[in-house]
């Protein structure tokens, strides 16, 4: 039997990168992003990496659960996520946003332990010589589609020079936006943030990318904007165009009631966000579509779990993005390449970020799709200056916790946040 790789101890290192003025239903991204990345050291001198949320909580509970894995053999995954729900001992996390539904003590662990298990994947990966999509179960497709994730956007940030991507504010702008993203990425999927403007003109938005692109799959997720007979109307004005609607009205209730009606399937990564959420949302008939997400969900294999869930009640399965940099697409390239019921393009924010932590050349995208990393662990390499960099940046943008509401109202002081608006 091979020796135990033990972890001797973890770097968790804050960074920003610059995002673009992204409209939502909360707000408006402010001019940089915040990532935690996890440097997970060993005895035998392989190095695990981890990306994460960075808001100062996750910051703080990150700590307290890279304190208590020290010591621990990289392969006892089990024995690790018990050391992190010990180590946090019920500091329970909170949706200051408002963009991913409910946060409870144990979907907490699951969102702390996530990057650790990614990064002891990479080590296991790195010692067996095989790339983390094998330890998953095997890649079943060499390469995964994502979607072109579509916002409505400001010219440019407050006071700042314009970005490169230009205004984006009615349905023109969004077409305009959405041919680049096509050109540039050739992706095969749109999705289009919602929830923004007045309902009546994202359904002509999405009508207009049906005229513009007729042979692609379109979603639309206004992240709960709409009470349950707007989402019904807008269900009926845009029957036969899209492929699903996403979280279109908050809880389950809700989502239920819009389900019975409307002709396509409902999807959600804000009413089924943690495992204690799946078998209330089955019993309801809330959702056909749970989007997974690595981040959340307690890292690849307990992913890997809920797609055996959703497999199971025959729920589709597509996937979340926020805000990222490229070790979590690589973790989230192996684990959709392992997880066959994932069908549906996955979400991407990839096209709006211009730096990273991680060498560039190995994740690309070719026909809207990235290849699977076949170099052993995670496949990439972190960019020592560039980590540097960016968490200098972090260290001078002054942000600790994302907060779309706050940099909305600093620019229109009588901005609310509604749910659902219309
Ligand atoms: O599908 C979703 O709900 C998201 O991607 C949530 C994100 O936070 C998105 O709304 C964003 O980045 O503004
Ligand atoms: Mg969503």
């Amino acid at each position: 039997m091979s020796d135990a790789i033990r972890i001797t101890s973890v770097t968790v290192t804050p960074v920003a990168f610059q995002d673009p003025p992204l409209l939502n239903a909360v707000g408006v991204h402010e001019p940089y992003a915040l990532r935690a990345v996890l440097e997970v050291h060993t005895d035998q001198g392989f190095l695990g990496l981890g990306e994460t949320y960075a808001d100062s909580g996750h910051l703080r509970r990150l700590r307290a659960a890279a304190d208590a894995l020290t010591g621990l053999d990289v392969h006892h995954l089990g024995r690790a996520r018990a050391a992190v729900a010990r180590a946090l001992d019920g500091d329970t996390g909170s949706d200051g946003h408002g963009l991913t539904g409910m946060i409870t003590t144990s979907s907490t662990v699951d969102r702390v332990f996530s990057p650790f298990e990614v990064a002891c994947l990479d080590i296991q990966g790195q010692a067996a010589g095989r790339p983390v999509s094998d330890l998953l179960g095997g890649a079943v497709r060499d390469r995964v589609p994502f979607s072109a994730y579509l916002f409505y956007k400001w010219a440019a940030h407050p006071g700042a020079e314009p970005d490169g991507w230009g205004e984006a504010l009615d349905a023109d702008g969004i077409v305009a936006q959405a041919r680049r993203m096509v050109g540039t990425y050739g992706f095969t999927a749109l999705k289009l943030k919602g929830g923004v403007l007045p309902p009546d003109q994202e359904i002509d938005t999405v009508h207009a990318l049906r005229r513009a692109f007729p042979g692609l799959p379109l979603r639309i997720d206004p992240n709960c904007a709409w009470s349950v007979e707007t989402s019904l109307r807008v269900a009926r004005e845009l029957d036969g165009v899209i492929e699903y609607l996403e979280d279109p009205t908050p809880g389950q209730d809700g989502m239920a009631a819009v389900a019975r009606e409307a002709s396509m399937p409902l999807a959600t990564n804000m009413c089924v966000v943690s495992f204690e959420e799946i078998a209330p949302a089955v019993a309801r008939g809330a959702v056909r579509i749970v989007l997974s997400d690595h981040h959340y969900w307690g890292g690849l294999r307990r992913s890997g779990l809920l797609a055996g869930i959703c497999d199971t009640f025959g729920l589709g399965l597509s996937m979340h993005s926020n805000s990222h940099l490229g070790i979590s697409l690589a973790a989230m390239t192996h684990l959709a390449a392992a997880t066959p019921n994932l069908t549906y393009a996955c979400d991407t924010h990839w096209p709006w970020k211009t730096e990273d932590v991680i060498a560039p050349e190995v994740l690309t995208f070719r026909d809207g799709a990235v290849d699977v990393p076949t170099r052993p662990g995670l496949g990439v390499e972190l960019d020592r200056d560039a980590l540097a960099r960016l968490h200098e940046q972090y260290l001078a943008c002054g942000l600790r916790d994302r907060d779309d509401t706050g940099y909305m109202r600093r620019v229109d002081p009588a901005y609310e946040k509604r749910v659902p608006r219309w």
